[in-house]
């Protein structure tokens, strides 16, 4: 006898059939539910300006012309070993990250740049802020003719940056004062071409921002040159501030140069402030 087929028998119920939906559903956090990711521009990105501003947990070390030159000489000397030209590039390049930080691109930077080391690192930071994507102009009055400064001019060369050497100062929206630095002798007072460049500065529109030391002012305090820039609106102080920024009113202060070895710090007995993460400035007032 041949077997009838017989119906199939029913099929099971899945086992989460009774299992309430919502608990089925993908939870919040899965990948694929994550909200589009936003692009973030590098404007966007330097939110430093815009966090609130604490100051620093130690109070700042201030020091005076000699010891300035004192840690110059010691830091290009064994074992320390720098070269005038990796210290340069280092203070040009911090002032250019506070100029991102205080005044993100795009902007028009005019640079003043001086005859000595002061105008070296103006002459740097023109580089770095040319690839930040700001419009750059340089005036450089008194060409120093010698390494490294001919290359710094060169390299501004290759990128179109004009370097010019007279007046009128070019329309900006940041005046970076890089004339004088801790070399300033403010006896005799401000000799030309410089004074005619201290007094376009003074009247140029726009933020002012001096490089080290605000060109004209004794650097231990207490005195400018006639005809001396301004109180800046920021100052960039490279490696330690100088005595003359002590006491500033209204003024966006940032330290720069974070490669200062402990040990010179010891042997000269001088205190450089802590840095954020991985910035080569910090905001210190
Ligand atoms: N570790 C650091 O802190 C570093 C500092 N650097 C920079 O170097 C600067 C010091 O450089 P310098 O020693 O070359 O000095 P400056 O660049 O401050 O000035 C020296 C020049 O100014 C002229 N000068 C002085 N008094 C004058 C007056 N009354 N009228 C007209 N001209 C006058 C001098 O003849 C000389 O040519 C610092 O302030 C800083 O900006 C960096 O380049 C190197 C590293
Ligand atoms: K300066």
């Amino acid at each position: 006898m041949i077997p009838q087929p017989s119906s199939p028998p029913p099929t099971p119920p899945h086992p989460l059939a009774s299992f309430p939906m919502r608990l089925l559903r993908p939870p919040a956090f899965c990948l694929t539910h994550l909200p589009p990711r936003r692009i973030l521009t590098p404007t966007k990105m330097s939110t430093s300006p815009r966090k609130p501003f604490a100051p620093p947990a130690r109070p700042l070390h201030y020091v005076v012309a000699s010891k300035a030159s004192q840690i110059d000489a010691k830091l290009m000397s064994p074992p320390y070993s720098f070269t005038l030209d990796q210290l340069m590039e280092l203070a040009g390049q911090s002032v250019s990250h506070a100029i991102f930080h205080t005044h993100p691109p795009p902007a028009r930077v005019t640079l003043v740049c001086g005859p000595g080391n002061n105008g070296g690192d103006g002459l740097v930071a023109a580089r770095h802020l040319h690839h930040f994507g700001y419009a750059v102009t340089v005036h450089y009055p008194k060409r120093a003719a010698r390494p490294p400064f001919e290359a710094l001019v060169q390299q501004l060369g290759v990128l179109d940056v004009p370097v010019d050497s007279g007046l009128p100062l070019a329309a900006a929206d940041v005046v970076v004062d890089a004339v004088f630095g801790f070399g300033f002798r403010v006896a005799g007072g401000v000799r030309e071409p410089f004074g005619r460049f201290l007094a376009a500065m003074n009247e140029a529109e726009g933020v002012l921002l001096a490089v080290d030391v605000p060109s004209g002012w004794e650097v231990d305090g207490g005195g400018k040159a006639e005809g001396a820039v301004r109180t800046p609106d920021v100052l960039v102080s490279l490696t330690a501030p100088k005595l003359c920024a002590r006491g500033l009113h209204g003024v966006q202060h940032w330290v720069g140069g974070r490669f200062v070895p402990r040990r010179l710090c010891e042997e000269l007995a001088f205190e450089v402030p802590e840095y954020p993460g991985i910035e080569g400035v910090v905001r210190v007032q």
